[in-house]
This record gives C-alpha cells, structure tokens and sequence, in this order.
C-alpha cells in the first residue's frame, strides 16, 4: 500500500501553518518530520489521522482494498491518552477492542515493553516514562500497519530507545509504514525525513520584492 499526501496546507487560529506539503511513503518505509516547535508536526499527524481537516490539499491510501486510512492508523500521541483510573492492561484491553485487527494480548504488549509487573497497576501510580511505554504497548495489541507516532521517545530512557528503535525496524521489516514527529533521533537509518518549514506568505513575498 501507499499513502500519498499531496499539497497539504494547515490553518490553526486563522494562522497558516504550514502549506504545499506533499509526501508519498510505501510498504516498509518510514518519514521522520522535523521541525521547530510550533512548526504544525503534530498538526501534520492529526491531518493524517483524520482528526483535523487541511486547509488545502489531500491525503489518499492506495493498495489497501476498501480500507479507510481511519482503519489502517495507530496513532500514539503527543498525550499518552491513557485512562488513569484504568490499570495498564485495563487500557490495552480497551485499545485493543477500539482498534481491531488483534494481535499481541494485553499482557503480551506489555511484557515487549518490560512492564509485566505493572499490568494490574493503575496508571495513575505509573512513573512518565511507564506511561509512556503502556502508550506505546498499544502499537501491539492491533495488528494496524501505519504507526504515527509524536515524540514517541519523550520520557523514555536509553533502554527503552533502544527497544522502540528495535520495535520499529521489525514493523518496518513485515512491510508496516511510520510516521514519526521528532525532535530527537530515532535510529531508522534509511528513513525519509520531512522538514516543515515556515510557508512563505504573500505578504513575506511583498515585503521581499
Ligand atoms: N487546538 C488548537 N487550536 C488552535 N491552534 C492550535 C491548536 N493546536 C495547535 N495549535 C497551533 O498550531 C501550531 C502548530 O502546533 P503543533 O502542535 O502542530 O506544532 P509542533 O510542530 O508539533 O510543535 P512541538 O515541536 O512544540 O510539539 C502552533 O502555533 C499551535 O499553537
């Protein structure tokens, strides 16, 4: 399958965020979008995932059958979006259910990110970095092939890193496609990277000429 954005613009707050953004990412291939903070990477995903609508442009999946990209898409925010009061394998049973497309148990997702222990634990009493990995657990309970990930490594540790980055070439390895939001490295070597720039205004272009 493919996913092709094409000409993307994006207006929060009558600003322009950004504008004329266009990618196209196949089976087994990843985007890291960079940017500077407030540069529209996370305005990106959720135009992607279908949570906010562009101001321009489109976004199309070819090679999926019938499936929307709605139904191919796990997406692990900026906020974890966990439950609170739910423990850990309360909310992945959750996520599970939501997302379809069953693969790994709830317990099993989480042993993959070392927190078995943790699976009867409110995630309330959880550390960031736990809250995280159970954010990240989710990439496993659904067997969905486009991972969108914002800042998947923020409060992760070294070891953590390192098993997200192993994590994300085995998903790369059976044919899935990331997109991931990043100030820091993610250790995919060979991924496209995307700069969002700052769109030229007309009236830049005036005050240019
Ligand atoms: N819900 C919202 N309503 C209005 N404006 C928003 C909203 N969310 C974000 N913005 C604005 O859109 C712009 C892009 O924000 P976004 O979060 O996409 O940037 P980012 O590149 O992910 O930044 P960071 O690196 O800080 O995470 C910012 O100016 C932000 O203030």
């Amino acid at each position: 399958m493919r996913i092709v954005a094409d000409n993307l613009a994006c207006r929060r707050s009558e600003r322009l965020i950004f504008a004329n953004l266009s990618f196209t990412l196949a089976d087994g291939q990843a985007l890291v979008v960079t940017g500077r903070n407030g540069a529209g990477k996370s305005s990106l995903l959720a135009i992607l995932a279908a949570r906010l609508r562009p101001e321009a442009g489109n976004v199309r999946v070819e090679g999926a059958g019938e499936a929307p990209l709605t139904e191919l898409v796990n997406f692990v925010g900026h906020r974890d979006g966990l439950k609170s009061a739910l423990t850990a394998e309360e909310n992945l049973a959750f996520a599970r259910a939501i997302l379809g497309r069953a693969a790994l148990t709830p317990k099993e997702a989480l042993a993959r990110v070392g927190l078995e222990h943790a699976a009867r634990l409110p995630v309330a009493y959880l550390s960031a970095g736990q809250r995280r990995r159970v954010g990240l657990a989710r990439l496993f309970v659904s067997a969905r092939p486009v991972w969108l990930l914002d800042e998947p490594t923020s409060a992760l540790d070294a070891a953590s890193q390192e098993a997200l980055g192993v994590a994300m070439r085995d998903h790369l390895a059976a044919g899935g496609l990331i997109i991931a939001a990043t100030h820091a490295p993610l250790g995919l070597d060979g991924a496209a990277t995307l700069r969002i720039e700052r769109p030229v205004l007309a009236a830049d272009a005036g005050e240019a000429a």
